[in-house]
């Protein structure tokens, strides 16, 4: 395997120093990097350039098995390895669902022969995602996959009895559940966020307050059977207070955000472009400063792209027949440095912990959002947060096109990602696949 020496980068952002990743970890830092370094190391000049831990995604659509045309694990994989990550959680909304021992190891096996990054299968919590049996937890947790995270993402688990057994259920494994918290009643035939916009523009509107009571409720069964209790991509005012107030009691409760939700409002849907529709709906200005204001103080954990592909078919349509969802895994890290970096809000050390860290302690996942240190598994990102660029979505690995940011000049460039010390990008492209071997 390749060595690399990374000269004059900066971990975390912090001082220059020299990087040498050899046997698929971290070798030597500072200048034992260069001495150590063999002849035939590929050398990157990393002066101006962030070195950060492999970013880990805890909410993504990969939507293979059953929708191939929209994605599949090996482009999907392939996205994420351009946007930063090296490690991805799958959600189980797929077909058949990702309800069983055999589909999740079928996902994780299909995840390892592709090689770009390393695929965590999202566990279903009920069968076929219905909401009313609990889908075989324990067999999927001790299977090949070693699921951790259980979501009917997509849907809400909506029936407290069921929620509550599932809390409990998943602490004989140290597992989480992760709620889609969609009050399906409040939210009935939805098309957008309920407000001002959606009165103008005569949309069926989905109110804040069908996400925040059943953030309400799912904190307080968290506490109640002392479990761990993930929300995802949370999304209004009211439900970081919410979850603020959870975790001054204790309760152990995680929160994610978006990267949509933190930078795009509900005035997008004045154009009624479905590329902007999305579950949950983008929200007011109000909003975006509060999941903001949550991400810097620690009370939202983490950002998770909830990348969801979905095929032309299915969003160049009228607003109401086109499907929920954005793609997101290639313009993550961009929108998290435009938004929280560049306006002197989190430093890249923070961004390691949203983007690294966090979600590989949520998810379980070891080897994956370690420090950057000799000895350390090489599973990092090399970023340019100089560069800038316009996002083509026919330009992109993933295979749809429905990204919100088409046009839109973004910040930074992912130079490089390591897998184990394999690099999966260079120069911004995509090593050849031939080379990638799981
Ligand atoms: N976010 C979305 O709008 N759509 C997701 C489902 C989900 O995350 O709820 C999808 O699977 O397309
Ligand atoms: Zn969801
Ligand atoms: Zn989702």
């Amino acid at each position: 395997m390749t060595d690399y020496l990374l000269t004059d980068v900066s971990p975390l952002g912090e001082a220059a120093t020299d990087v040498l990743l050899a046997d698929g970890r971290i070798a030597a830092l500072g200048a034992d990097a260069r001495a150590r370094a063999n002849d035939d190391a590929v050398t990157i000049d990393g002066a101006g350039l962030v070195l950060l831990p492999g970013l880990v995604d805890l909410h993504t659509h990969l939507r293979e098995p059953g929708r191939e045309d929209a994605e599949t694990i090996r482009t999907g994989t392939r996205a994420a390895a351009l946007g930063g990550f090296t490690a991805v959680h799958a959600m189980a909304n797929t077909s058949p669902t990702q309800d069983t021992a055999g589909v999740v190891e079928q996902v994780w096996r299909l995840g390892r022969e592709a090689g770009w990054v390393d695929v965590h299968p999202v566990g279903a919590v009920t069968v076929g995602l219905e909401g009313e049996r609990l889908a075989e937890l324990g067999a999927m947790a001790d299977s090949q996959a070693q699921v951790r995270v259980f979501s009917d993402d997509g849907r809400c688990v909506h029936d407290p009895v069921v929620m509550r057994r599932a809390l409990e259920y998943v602490k004989a494994f140290d597992g989480v559940v992760a709620q889609h918290a969609q009050e399906p009643r409040l939210t009935e035939g939805a098309q957008m966020h309920e407000g001002v916009v959606s009165a103008e523009l005569g949309l069926a509107g989905w109110p804040a307050v069908a996400e925040e009571a059943i953030i309400a409720r799912d904190v307080l069964l968290a506490e109640h059977v002392g479990s761990r209790l993930h929300v995802c991509h949370l999304s209004t005012a009211g439900s970081v207070e919410i979850v603020r107030w959870a975790k001054s009691r204790g309760i152990d409760v995680t929160a994610e955000a978006t990267p949509h939700h933190l930078v795009l409002t509900d005035e997008e849907a004045r154009g009624y472009d479905p590329v902007f529709k999305v579950n949950p709906p983008l929200r007011t200005q109000a909003d975006v400063d509060a999941v903001r204001a949550g991400l810097e103080d620690g009370t939202i954990d983490i950002v998770a792209t909830d990348h969801a592909p979905h095929t032309r078919e299915d969003k160049d349509c009228e607003w109401a027949a086109a499907a929920f969802g954005m793609t997101g895994l290639e313009t993550a890290l961009s929108v998290v440095q435009e938004t929280m970096v560049d306006t002197g809000r989190m430093t890249w050390a923070d961004v390691a912990r949203v983007l690294s860290t966090n979600p590989a302690r949520i998810g379980r996942v070891a080897d994956h959002g370690r420090p950057v240190a000799v000895g350390e598994p090489a599973n990092l990102v090399l970023v340019d947060p100089a560069a800038r660029r316009t996002v083509v979505p026919e330009e992109q690995a993933t295979k749809s096109t429905n990204s919100p940011f088409r046009g839109r000049e973004l910040h930074g460039r992912v130079v490089a990602t390591f897998l184990r010390g394999r690099a999966t990008v260079l120069d911004g492209a995509p090593v050849d696949e031939s080379q990638v071997v799981a």
